[in-house]
């Protein structure tokens, strides 16, 4: 159970939140803008220690994450930094070259996000896409058992994004738990186990995407929405709501 408070703000950003991710998952958190969804996962990270609560991770309380811990997990963070004078793959060598386990191969890594023409490019002349996918390539390089991806498929185009959630799959599938922070419902769903859907430094719900529930429930719910689907579609009767009173107010 965590409850936080920015030093400079008055008010926590998350009140009380409580939620399990199980080995092996990719379990999402997702919400509105400022539902605290990045700050959830600064703590889950150690990038945040004083929280009033605890946080568990990888079995040990994460205020005590020490170097080993962080050889164990991955960040891809939602604006990533790079030495933007050196290329692709001198960054990628650089940031491998601070982890103990040093056997990924970043040519490889760069070729499985389509970036092999562009590794020896200075990432400065890299547009955002591209930023994107070299942040994940970043975050995987010591093979992390914990991986934690902010925004992944933000400013990709729908060929890499798909690419890119593929793997995302197949790294779960080789063992790796995975955490999601998104606002993209559509990507939730498609990727993840379960879903924690946050709002006002709140958890409202955590579920389980259609496709899971399929499984879980039989064919016979099929037709069933579920409590993700009718955010959505709360979400879209809101802005269509907006939409039409802004034009009706223009006539
Ligand atoms: N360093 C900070 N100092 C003070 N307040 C902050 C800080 N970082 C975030 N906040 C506030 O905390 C709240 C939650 O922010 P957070 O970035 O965790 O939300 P989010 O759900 O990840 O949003 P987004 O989807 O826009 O990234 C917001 O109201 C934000 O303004």
């Amino acid at each position: 159970m965590v409850t936080y408070t920015y030093p400079a703000t008055e008010h926590p950003v998350l009140h009380g939140i409580h939620f399990q991710i199980k080995k092996g998952e990719i379990f999402g958190l997702l919400g509105p803008s400022g539902a605290g969804k990045s700050t959830a996962q600064q703590i889950l990270i150690g990038k945040l220690k004083k929280n009033n609560g605890s946080a568990r991770v990888l079995g040990q309380e994460i205020r005590s994450a020490n170097a080993a811990f962080y050889e164990r997990i991955g960040v891809a963070y939602e604006f990533p930094h790079f030495y933007n004078r050196f290329t692709a793959l001198e960054n990628l060598q650089h940031f491998r070259s601070l982890y103990r386990n040093q056997l990924t191969n970043p040519v490889a890594l760069l070729e499985q996000v389509g970036l092999e023409d562009a590794a020896h490019k200075k990432v400065e002349t890299f547009s955002k896409g591209m930023k994107m996918r070299l942040n994940y390539c970043r975050s995987v390089l010591n093979n992390p058992e914990l991986l934690f991806l902010d925004e992944p498929t933000s400013g990709l185009d729908p060929v890499h994004a798909d690419n890119l959630k593929q793997l995302i799959e197949a790294r779960r599938e080789a063992g790796a738990t995975i955490v999601i922070t998104t606002h993209n419902m559509q990507a939730a769903e498609q990727l993840c186990d379960r879903v924690a859907f946050k709002m006002n430094g709140q958890i409202l719900f955590i579920d389980s995407p259609r496709k899971h529930l399929y499984r879980r429930r039989g064919e016979k719910d099929a037709m069933r929405l579920t409590r993700l689907e009718l955010i959505g579609l709360a979400f879209h009767c809101i802005l269509i709501y907006a939409g039409l009173r802004r034009f009706f107010l223009q006539i």
